[in-house]
């Protein structure tokens, strides 16, 4: 079954309200935001389930919303669609200069950059584009402090070229790493990364967007 792995309450909820799949059918797990409490949570839960002799979760969707970077016509992913990760790179782990990053030297990190699993991105894509959706695919950066001004967003856009932000994707998959499994990542852009205007953010409707997909792409990969 999957585990289905949410930042926040808010943006499971909508999953909840739309899903048909019954209880067992998948397990859910809400981890704090950032890294740290992602990191910290997703392994003490596996961990857990593990000791009880479970071995029940075969996959994990890593579900939420995203910041949308900047750029010119096709690379640019709209307000509210639905993206999935291709790539995740710990985004701001290395020399930060105001205005661009260096590496770190690579023996002083396990890894930096994650390649998802690209046979259930296949899947889940064709899934939801036969239900109508229109998404995108692309890579994600997942970042310790939002991104608040234009000029940042295009450095980072730039650098790993990306479609997203976000603050938990890699860490979830270092530890899908770990244990051997495999990470579908799909995020509901709630704001663009511009110069900070909270009022222009959506997450209310990202959180439903995201969790209307995934409640389709739960019961559609379960009747493959
Ligand atoms: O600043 C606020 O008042 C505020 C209120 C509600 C939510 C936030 C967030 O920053 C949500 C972060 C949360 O959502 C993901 N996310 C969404 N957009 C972005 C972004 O542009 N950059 C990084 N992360 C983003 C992230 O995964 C967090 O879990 C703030």
């Amino acid at each position: 079954m999957f585990l289905v792995v949410c930042a926040t309450e808010f943006e499971l909820q909508s999953l909840l309200d739309y899903s048909v799949c019954k209880a067992d059918e998948w397990m859910s797990l809400v981890t704090g935001v950032g890294m740290v409490e992602t990191a910290f949570n997703l392994t003490r839960f596996l961990e857990r389930e593990k000791s009880k002799g479970e071995n029940g979760i075969h996959a994990v969707l890593n579900l939420g919303v995203a910041g949308a970077y900047l750029a010119d016509g096709e690379k640019q992913a709209d307000l509210l669609q639905i993206c999935f990760a291709e790539k995740e790179f710990f985004g701001d782990m290395g020399i930060c200069y105001p205005d661009r990053m260096e590496p770190l030297a690579e023996d002083l990190l396990h890894r930096f950059q994650y390649v998802l699993d690209s046979d259930l991105l296949n899947r889940a894509e064709s899934l939801l584009e036969e239900n109508g959706l229109q998404v995108r695919r692309g890579n994600f950066v997942t970042v310790c402090g939002v991104s608040a001004t234009a000029g940042r967003g295009a450095m980072l856009r730039q650098r790993y070229d990306a479609l997203c932000e976000n603050m938990e994707g890699a860490a979830v998959a270092r530890i899908c790493e770990e244990y051997m499994l495999p990470l579908l990542e799909m995020r509901a852009v709630s704001n663009y990364v511009e110069d900070r205007d909270l009022t222009r953010w959506k997450l209310k409707e990202a959180c439903d967007q995201a969790g209307k997909a995934a409640a389709m792409l739960l019961k559609g990969l379960k009747n493959e």
